[in-house]
């Protein structure tokens, strides 16, 4: 599960975590079994990464900037995590930081495995990983699809803070119930990428991708335990299903 920068922190405004949700959030997690959270960035590190020139796509050799947003982060994540102990979950935070490295998202599925054994809940986020010739910014998103690749989960679900994907942003009530990854594509193509990591055009990009290995995506809202248990339970929440063959 992706737990979206847009439900747990106030986006518009820089470093504002929002940690009423991440308690609800949190809550509603405390009894899912084999859960593997990974979280945005949020106000956190977009706002910083942006402001210093960094993004999925460009690759900085600014090692002060890639400093600066994964100091944001380690912010955001220690809010996050002390919520998710409260609620009684044992997560065990790793970071994502050689994202184009096939060996460590290997080792990384690896660790998932034997946390998982163990009781624990995987946690890892959205940060800035090295790749050849510098830093570059390693979304929750993508984070998703590779361990999606290498550990086959039963589903992925992104929490956000709207119900699924809309037609209309501006209208909760058109919401799309479900995209073949063609259509989730399409989509994309027509949406803009609002932030350090592409926003919802990317999210549904990766979405497609995750769905053309065989795994369901959930694109869910965060705000109703309701659906974020019958997420987590195997069942069918309200919000986007993105499903390949
Ligand atoms: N057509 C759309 N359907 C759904 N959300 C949309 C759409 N167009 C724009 N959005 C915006 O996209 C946001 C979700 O994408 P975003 O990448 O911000 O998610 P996130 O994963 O929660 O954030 P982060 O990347 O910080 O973790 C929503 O807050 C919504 O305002
Ligand atoms: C901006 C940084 C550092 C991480 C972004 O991760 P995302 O919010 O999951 O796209």
């Amino acid at each position: 599960m992706k737990v979206g920068g847009s439900l747990i922190t106030r986006k518009s405004e820089p470093m504002a975590a929002d940690v009423p949700a991440m308690a609800t959030v949190a809550r509603a997690l405390s009894s899912a079994r084999n859960l593997i959270l990974v979280h945005g960035g949020g106000s956190f590190g977009h706002s910083v990464a942006m402001s210093r020139g960094m993004s999925s796509s460009s690759v900085s050799r600014d090692a002060e900037s890639a400093a600066a947003t994964r100091l944001a982060m380690h912010e955001l994540s220690l809010l996050f995590i002390r919520e998710l102990v409260s609620a009684g979950l044992r997560p065990f935070l790793f970071h994502s930081s050689l994202p184009d490295s096939s060996e460590f998202w290997d080792r990384s599925a690896s660790l998932v495995r034997g946390l998982l054994e163990v009781g624990a809940t995987p946690l890892t986020h959205g940060d800035v990983g090295l790749t050849s010739g510098g830093f570059r910014i390693v979304g929750g998103d993508e984070i998703c699809l590779r361990l999606a690749e290498r550990l086959r989960p039963s589903r992925v679900v992104f929490l956000m803070d709207v119900p699924g994907i809309l037609a209309d942003v501006r209208d909760p009530s058109s919401l799309i119930p479900e995209l073949d990854p063609a259509s989730a594509r399409d989509l994309a193509g027509r949406l803009s990428g609002a932030d350090a990591t592409g926003g919802v055009a990317a999210k549904l990009s990766f979405a497609a991708s995750i769905a053309e290995l065989g795994v369901e995506v959930y694109l869910v809202s965060g705000r109703s335990p309701p659906d974020i248990l019958k997420a987590t339970a195997g069942g069918r929440p309200r919000g986007t299903l993105v499903r390949g063959r």
